[in-house]
């Protein structure tokens, strides 16, 4: 991407990016595709609660930066609204929108909030508004993210087409993007945005256990970081021999087990531990907690 991304709908035409909320996944998304130059510095507007976290953006070069999201939302009344927050401070968001906006396009990253319940509580929001879920992760920093994201279709919203355009091509900047039902979203959401976090423990794992036999720390951590790239880039590159969707993961797991050999002592081991299983019980325990959080934002 080349230039900085307009969205061509007429009325939001050269439309902000109002981020509400400037936390780690705001950082993570503005990040990513201002490098990408999907927008440029001076079209990101975004609030926060505290003066310590505005001026830490104002330093990064942002320089529409507010405390009080009811004034920046009144100052931008046309815009591309990314809420930002933790799920638990969205009903403080609702009350911060001006009552007479009537926004268009509202992209919404939490966590457990599903669509009904973000068109039911935001007041102003009416047929003609299109929100879209969106469950990127802190790899969108570096255009790395695997994205997921949901929608409602409606024909009678006018431009619609060219809203979803837009927020896939957002999506596609910082990484890949899938688009799934809602009620996928969940287990989605644990292994693309959760899972980068056990997938760190994880490499942290190994890196401690070559250092319990004595390699150096830095060299470890290099290593295991780059294996698992290198292995998640075998699955996901066919130069590699390997076709995502026809063949099992097995048949790569195999080709690295010699018979009688070291790899497959490994395996015998993590099997033993119950490896695969505390991995599966972590993405239902996610997403269980995802649910959980839906049916109290209600
Ligand atoms: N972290 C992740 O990997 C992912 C997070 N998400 C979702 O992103 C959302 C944000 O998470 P994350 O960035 O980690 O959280 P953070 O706690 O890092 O950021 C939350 C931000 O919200 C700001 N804030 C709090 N209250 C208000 C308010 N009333 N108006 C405007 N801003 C406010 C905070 O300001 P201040 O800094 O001043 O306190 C802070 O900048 C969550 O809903 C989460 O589910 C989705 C995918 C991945
Ligand atoms: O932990 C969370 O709730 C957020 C959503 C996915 C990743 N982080």
């Amino acid at each position: 991407m080349t230039g900085s991304k307009e969205l061509k709908d007429g009325s939001s035409e050269n439309a902000p990016l109002v981020f509400i909320g400037g936390g780690n996944m705001a950082a993570a998304l503005i990040t990513g595709c201002v490098a990408k130059r999907f927008v440029e510095k001076d079209r990101v507007v975004i609030s926060v609660r505290t003066e310590k976290s505005a001026e830490k953006w104002r330093q990064k070069g942002y320089v529409n930066v507010f405390t009080n999201t009811l004034e920046m939302l009144e100052k931008y009344p046309t815009a591309i609204y990314i809420i930002c927050v933790k799920p638990q401070i969205f009903n403080e968001v609702v009350s911060s929108w001006p009552v007479n906006s009537r926004p268009k396009f509202i992209v919404s990253v939490m966590a457990g909030v599903p669509l009904p319940t973000l068109s039911a509580k935001l007041p102003f929001v009416s047929g003609n508004t299109t929100i879209i879920r969106m469950m990127p992760s802190v790899a969108s920093s570096i255009g790395a993210a695997a994205t997921t994201m949901c929608y409602e279709k409606n024909d009678k919203i006018e431009n619609q087409d060219a809203y979803i355009k837009y927020a896939r091509e957002f999506a596609e900047c910082i990484g890949t993007v899938e688009i799934i039902p809602e009620r996928c979203f969940n287990p989605a959401m644990a292994i693309g945005a959760s899972s980068p976090a056990w997938t760190f423990m994880y490499i942290e794992s190994l890196a401690d256990g070559a250092v319990a036999q004595g390699l150096g720390r830095a060299e470890a951590k290099r290593i295991a970081a780059q294996a698992v790239l290198g292995a998640a880039q075998m699955l996901l590159n066919s130069e590699s021999g390997f076709d995502i969707e026809k063949q099992h993961f097995g048949w790569l797991k195999d080709q690295v087990c010699s018979p009688g050999g070291t790899t497959i002592e490994g395996v015998r081991a993590l099997e033993k531990h119950g490896f695969r299983s505390a991995v599966i019980e972590a993405v239902s325990a996610a997403s269980k907690k995802a649910d959980d959080m839906a049916k109290t934002a209600k």
